[in-house]
């Protein structure tokens, strides 16, 4: 660069600065204008008595905002340790703060209220901002979609109610996916990769059918699909509801940009093969191959996807994108949640080697003797109590008279963690819940419910998909541990959780790694 060059750059730039000045007071002012928003609508919307994790000064708030976005479970163990009426309140800028019940008699509470006065609702659709961060699928302005509150009971009816049928497909995938373990380089795998790799397969049998179960196109643009929705609902928070229309979209691909967690790339896929399979359903359905019965839809091997869209051509119950919309959230509901399930069962695994034998001697007794069904499952109560411990300590997520709207929530993994409700709390006892049965408690099973384990929930709107998760889970730990001693591959990386979370949710340490290493 010559001197004339530098001498025209400087004399260009000066001729800009009243520009740049307008520009950057611009800019300034906006950033004052959406903080001084953010305080006031939070202070707004609080419940005045209950207490904050942090003080209730203007940049606290906005403290407590952000962190609760990146490091949800922090700000909750903060706020329980100070919870002094038994309830505490994370502020959220924007919306109805997040309440979080501590003591075990607001917590029967609110199991025992009624379901027209606490609903799920309007936490997930506040967690993952549907009409944000999938706009286009379901009615806008219309609240959680009809279609989201109908499929617990189709869960209920077909996944639960059918699950010996699913089992044999479930097994085999399983046994495919471990023929494809290239276990040479000492058999060091990414534990979630891993997870993921046989929970998606097999579970997406029941929702999407064999073919595309097996399809590695329409798995991996799975997984990008709930990793990308993870990310931009996060970012998505720091948006106030009246500008999303405008720059969410735009901040939302700006943030998977280049990355793998591309939420337009991966759902362009999905939307591929979900056209494809839909276009195969309607042909078959006009030909009438499947023999529809005139009593309703009941054909209990057909995957979700198939029961859904059926509702959508032939009763006309919901639209094509409302159909493609339920299936992207129960990817998230089932595949991602399912497969933090196997991850720390598989991580505790590697960890404590002495269990291995127990629950091998477990197997060979069980779907050793009888196959890999439910009864198999049922019996593997070592196994059962192993995932129990497992998701006891490692929940997915951490979690008066309150304002109309407010969110109530529970600090589950708190809960789970207390002397009260467990001896030697902090301590993993893979068959601590074995003991319990032994001693006489009747909620020791991985599906039970209890306010001392809220993993599944409780009440009206406990998880429908748990017998189909502990299932999955069993079968697949059964047939890790009869080929594989599994052993922590580095280390020098054991946490279980990432650096950041999705607000009460914990991200997966996604660099943490098991080697497997083949039985001789
Ligand atoms: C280890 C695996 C899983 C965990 C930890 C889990 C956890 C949960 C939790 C905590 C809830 C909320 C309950 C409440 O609000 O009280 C829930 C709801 C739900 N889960 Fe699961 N889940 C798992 C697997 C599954 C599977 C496999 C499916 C599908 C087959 C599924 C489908 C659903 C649905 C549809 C709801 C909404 C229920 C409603 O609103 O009534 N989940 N799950």
């Amino acid at each position: 660069m010559t001197v004339t060059d530098v001498l025209w750059l400087t004399k260009s730039l000066l001729s800009q600065a009243p520009k740049l000045l307008l520009f950057l007071v611009a800019f300034l002012g906006f950033c004052f204008m959406t903080a001084a928003a953010l305080v006031l609508t939070s202070s707004t919307l609080a419940n005045r008595p209950v207490c904050f994790p942090g003080s209730r000064n203007p940049f606290a708030i906005l403290y407590q905002h952000y962190q609760f976005v990146v490091n949800g479970p922090r700000v909750i163990q903060r706020g329980y340790l100070q919870a002094k009426n038994g309830l505490f309140e994370i502020p959220r800028t924007f919306r109805f703060g997040q309440i979080v019940l501590c003591s075990a008699d607001l917590v029967e509470e609110l199991k025992n209220t009624r379901s027209n006065l606490a609903s799920p609702e309007p936490w997930i659709d506040q967690l993952l901002q549907i009409s944000h961060v999938m706009p286009g699928y379901f009615p806008a302005g219309a609240g959680w979609p009809k279609v989201a509150k109908t499929t617990p009971g189709l869960i209920r009816g077909t996944v639960h109610k059918n699950l010996d049928r699913y089992l044999p497909s479930i097994n085999e995938t399983i046994l495919a996916q471990l023929n494809l373990l290239d276990t040479k380089n000492g058999g060091n795998i990414g534990s979630f990769d891993f997870a993921y790799s046989i929970v998606a397969r097999s579970g997406s049998y029941s929702l999407v059918g064999e073919r595309l179960a097996q399809d590695e196109e329409y798995l991996d643009a799975v997984k990008e699909h709930i990793l990308g929705m993870i990310t931009t609902a996060r970012a998505q928070f720091l948006v106030p509801d009246c500008l999303k229309r405008y720059i969410g979209g735009l901040l939302s691909r700006l943030i998977g940009l280049g990355t793998k967690w591309n939420m337009a790339t991966s759902r362009r896929t999905l939307l591929k093969h979900f056209d494809a399979r839909a276009a195969e359903y309607r042909a078959e359905i006009s030909a009438g191959c499947e023999a529809i019965s005139e009593s309703g839809l009941d054909h209990s091997g057909n995957p979700i996807f198939r029961r859904l869209y059926e509702c959508c051509i032939i009763r006309k119950r919901w639209t094509y994108p409302e159909v493609i919309g339920e299936m992207l959230l129960l990817q998230f509901a089932f595949i991602y949640t399912t497969s933090y399930g196997l991850y720390v069962a598989l991580v505790e695994l590697a960890r404590r080697p002495e269990y291995s034998e127990p629950l091998r001697a477990e197997i060979d007794l069980t779907v050793g003797k009888i196959g890999p069904t439910l009864p198999a499952c049922k019996a593997m109560v070592l196994m059962d109590s192993f995932l129990k411990e497992s998701q006891r300590l490692h929940p997915p997520a951490a979690r008066i008279t309150l304002k109309q709207g407010s969110h109530v929530a529970v600090p589950s993994e708190l809960i789970q963690q207390l002397s009260v409700n467990y001896e030697n709390p902090d301590n993993f006892d893979g068959f601590r819940f074995v003991k319990r049965a032994a001693a006489g408690d009747k909620n020791s099973q991985l599906v039970d419910l209890s306010p001392d384990y809220l993993v599944f929930g409780m009440g009206v709107h406990a998880c429908p998909g748990r017998w189909m998760a502990s299932a999955l889970m069993k079968l697949a730990l059964a047939h890790i541990l009869t080929r594989f001693d599994v052993a922590l591959a580095d280390l020098s990386s054991d946490s279980l959780t990432g650096s950041l979370s999705f607000e009460e949710f914990y991200v997966p340490n996604f660099g943490l790694k098991i080697a497997l290493r083949q039985r001789t």
